[in-house]
């Protein structure tokens, strides 16, 4: 039988004879997601982690491309009006994207796609594409965030202080969506992802 990967919307419609899965992690700044994503992809290579555009200037060791499509403001501004994105937020001061095309391909072809997005991405996922799977990741307190968040140092004060602010925002929402996982201990955190994503 076919069957018919679409958004509501129908933007992004198209016919697949056997489509993948949507998944999305989400989940506060300095949680972990990161983290447990690239464990995750190391021991599932059939994974596809979709690279997101952003305005932000590149971490220390980040690599255009792989970690992200460090792109302009008015480059990001074109690709939303020529409707390039899957979704899209404003989060700290910068934009983040995820391309539609790539994903929409991978999911065709039977793959399972992985999104690591901030909340406002997340929701409109979540009303776009009924079907995806989401899963937020929490922290074990609020003060083991700020601590991971500090510790991480690779963001300015200001990047910290904004990220923060946006932190018990996010976590209020965890509730919102499918599964919610503790990142504590780290390895149990990255097999409940695992026994999510693989039975
Ligand atoms: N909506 C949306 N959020 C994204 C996208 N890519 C990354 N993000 C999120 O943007 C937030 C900031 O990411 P980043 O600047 O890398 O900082 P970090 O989360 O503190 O490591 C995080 O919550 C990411 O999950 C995207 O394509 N769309
Ligand atoms: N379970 C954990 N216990 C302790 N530290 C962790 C754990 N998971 C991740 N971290 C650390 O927390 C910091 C933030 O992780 P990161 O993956 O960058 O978060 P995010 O992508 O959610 O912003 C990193 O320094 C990472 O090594």
């Amino acid at each position: 039988m076919m069957q018919v990967l679409s958004s509501k919307s129908g933007a992004n419609t198209k016919e697949c004879p056997s489509p993948g899965k949507l998944i999305v992690l989400t989940g506060p700044s300095g949680v972990g997601k990161g983290t447990l994503l690239r464990s995750l992809l190391q021991r599932h290579p059939e994974l596809y982690y979709s690279v997101s555009a952003t305005t932000r200037s590149p971490r220390p060791g980040e690599v255009d491309g792989k970690d992200y499509y460090f792109i302009s403001r008015s480059k990001f501004e074109q690709l939303v009006a020529a409707g390039k994105f899957l979704e899209w937020a404003e989060f700290a001061g910068n934009y983040y994207g995820t391309p539609s095309e790539p994903v929409i391909d991978q999911i065709c072809s039977g793959k399972l796609v992985v999104l690591e997005i901030e909340l406002e991405g997340a929701r409109q996922i979540r009303r776009s594409f009924p079907s995806a799977l989401s899963i937020f990741i929490l922290p074990p307190s609020f003060n083991e965030l700020e601590k991971r968040i500090r510790s991480r140092g690779q963001d300015s004060q200001e990047a910290i202080a904004r990220r923060l602010q946006r932190a018990q925002e996010e976590i209020n929402a965890a509730n919102e969506f499918d599964i919610q996982i503790v990142n504590d201990d780290f390895e149990t955190a990255l097999n409940s992802i695992e026994a999510v994503l693989f039975g």
